[in-house]
């Protein structure tokens, strides 16, 4: 180790005593986040919002395709398979995209990526936009996924490294909340231009170059990170970037301690290699690794990307059969995931990112657990089929007794009556093979909006207990947004020392990606062979593995700079059971080991992770 390692090593040691005795006097040579803490430069914002239009594309790009579908489907008369490509193809592209944008962003800076992805989005909306057959649609939805992806991984690094360390955790959630705002406004739009009979898709698809514009401008007069500039060895610029994004601020000790870390890091790695490797072969990369993919892998077997697509579903479930109310309705979901966002942006500074992430999946465990239970009672009260048309070709549908396994079958669904006393005159029939919206045959295949035409259930079934299955989905949204929503994106941004910190997050990112397009596509296959509740009951115990995981793995970072977060990843990520929990992050603890003292960067406030510095 290097004598200089060794000495802010011993310094932090030091500092770590002294925060022993009590909090920290108000000296000349105070910690930076103190002085930042009582005034934040404008231009910080004004930063950190350019930055997160990224993340409002990012959600709007998502979000708008469900509604536009809808349109697409009748007047481009796409297939199945075509509606399926024109999803995942986007978040395909996102995750080739993302893992390349680790790459990208070592080479050419953060702001010359969100640039690019900027240039993306707006290429992908007009190309979208002015489509006349669906293989250029399919064109544009690559290219917006392409942009989806740099701008995932890109913009929450930016965000960490202009931000002073104090509002860091804020203003990089404010990323998350643009996401779900992103999928909010898409949700309205959606619903807006529903109206229109010829088009509206156009629309939809489109107006995502407005704010892609706005993001390109924007970022033409915004300046590169100042610690990808001293890293390139530019630190003239990195100096005045700095002192801009500080407000004239006093900046030495910031710059010395991004500085210095930049050179023990090399002294420690080395700087020549392929990133991945060297941050797997080296210890405190490799565990921030696996705890921010780990994080993102959670995130999305935790089923949000379901639960959002399952949505209009379940509000189905629960009685709304007009496709123009399910719409406004799925934009009442993504509200409810929008406005519990915001809780987080809240929370983040006050609680911490640890005992948010706990908190956070605790709450989605149980609600994932309501929502089984919800589609458990649906299945036990499933009505049963009452009349037996006659067949001619012989499809299965004809061979079940009652809605439920009618609506797990792709191929048939449920025709019915109601009315106060509940479902009559029912039957199970084959779907018309142009449209899931009817039947193949039959009193459901040319259906009126007159009183006594029957309803026809594709993929659902009507049932008294959608108010638990609601229950559990807005109880979900809310558990969910504030924490698992949010926390992997901003740990991510974080954990990682600024060499590693963009292959870094490439990787989380792609994982990311990975598992969002998994559990998509897998939904309803593991649907059709564990049933909906079983379905459920299998995310909420991925959810209980990612507590565990969270509980063993993740150090709290709050109120830390960026160079001291490496050290949290110094020794082994877990000392549950050895030491005791504290609230407090002034109460230090002192282990009885020659090799560790106790650490003033450190995690004080959760409940097992410490950071300690290594005095060898
Ligand atoms: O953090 C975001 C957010 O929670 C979105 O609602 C979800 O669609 C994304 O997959 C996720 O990465």
């Amino acid at each position: 180790m290097s004598n200089r390692t060794g000495s802010r090593r011993q310094k932090a040691a030091e500092d770590g005593e002294r925060s022993l005795i009590g909090p920290p006097s108000g000296h000349a040579g105070e910690s930076v986040r103190d002085q930042d803490a009582s005034t934040t430069p404008f231009f910080v914002y004004l930063l950190a919002f350019f930055s997160a239009l990224g993340g409002f594309l990012f959600g709007y790009d998502t979000g708008v395709v469900s509604g536009a579908m809808l349109l697409l489907k009748k007047e481009m008369h796409l297939s199945a398979l075509w509606q399926e490509l024109l999803v995942s193809s986007t978040v395909g592209a996102a995750a080739l995209s993302a893992l390349s944008g680790g790459f990208l962003n070592g080479w050419l800076g953060r702001r010359i990526c969100i640039l690019i992805a900027s240039f993306i989005f707006c290429g992908g909306g007009i190309v979208m936009a002015v489509a006349l057959s669906k293989v250029v649609l399919l064109v544009g939805r690559i290219t917006v996924g392409l942009g989806i992806g740099i701008a995932s991984m890109t913009v929450p690094v930016y965000i960490a490294e202009v931000s002073p360390p104090h509002l860091r955790g804020q203003l990089v959630t404010i990323n998350s909340l643009f996401i779900t705002g992103g999928q909010f406004i898409a949700s309205v739009v959606d619903g807006a231009f529903s109206y229109l009979s010829h088009d509206g898709w156009r629309y939809m698809l489109g107006l995502s170059i407005l704010p892609a514009v706005l993001q390109f401008f924007g970022f033409i007069f915004l300046p590169e990170s100042p610690r990808w500039l001293l890293q390139k060895g530019r630190s003239q610029e990195a100096r005045q970037v700095l002192d801009r994004i500080r407000g004239g601020q006093n900046i030495e000790e910031e710059y010395d301690t991004i500085r210095t870390s930049i050179e023990e890091e090399e002294n420690e790695t080395g700087s020549g290699g392929v990133v991945i490797l060297r941050i797997l072969s080296y210890g405190p990369t490799r565990r921030a690794l696996i705890v921010g993919c780990g994080l993102q892998m959670f995130q999305q077997l935790s089923g949000i990307n379901t639960v959002m697509y399952y949505s209009a579903t379940i509000l189905q479930m629960a009685g709304v059969r007009e496709d123009k109310q399910a719409i406004w309705l799925a934009a009442a979901t993504s509200a409810t995931n929008f406005v519990f966002t915001l809780v987080g942006v809240w929370l983040v500074e006050r609680v911490g990112r640890r005992k948010l992430t706990l908190g956070s999946l605790l709450g989605t465990g149980l609600s994932l657990t309501l929502l089984a239970v919800g589609f458990l009672l649906s299945a036990q009260h499933s009505p049963p089929v009452t009349l037996h048309p006659v067949d001619f070709h012989n499809s299965t549908c004809r061979l079940y007794g009652s809605c439920e396994p009618c609506m797990l079958d792709p191929d048939c669904g449920f025709c019915y009556l109601e009315n106060d006393a509940g479902v009559f005159n029912s039957s199970c029939v084959p779907v018309s093979p142009a449209s899931t919206d009817s039947a193949a045959w039959g009193r459901c295949s040319n259906r009126t909006e007159e009183s006594f035409s029957p309803y026809w259930a594709y993929n659902y079934c009507p049932t008294s207990y959608s108010w638990v299955v609601l229950l559990g989905l807005i109880l979900y949204l809310a558990s969910f947004a504030p924490g698992m929503g949010t926390m992997p994106w901003t740990v991510n941004s974080e954990i990682y020392p600024l060499w590693a910190r963009s292959t870094g997050n490439a990787c989380s990112a792609g994982v990311n990606w990975i598992f969002n397009v998994l559990v998509s596509l897998t939904f309803l296959h593991v649907a059709e062979y564990l049933t909906y509740y079983g379905a459920f009951f299998l995310y909420a115990g991925l959810v209980v593995l990612g507590l565990l995981f969270v509980l063993c793995c993740l150090p709290e970072t709050k109120g830390l700079q960026l160079e001291e977060i490496e050290n949290l990843f110094a020794r082994r990520l877990c000392s549950c059971g050895d030491l005791p929990a504290s609230d407090d992050r002034h109460v230090h603890y002192i282990r009885q080991s020659s090799d560790y003292r106790p650490a003033h960067y450190g995690a004080v406030d959760s409940d097992c992770a410490i950071a300690y510095i290594t005095l060898r």
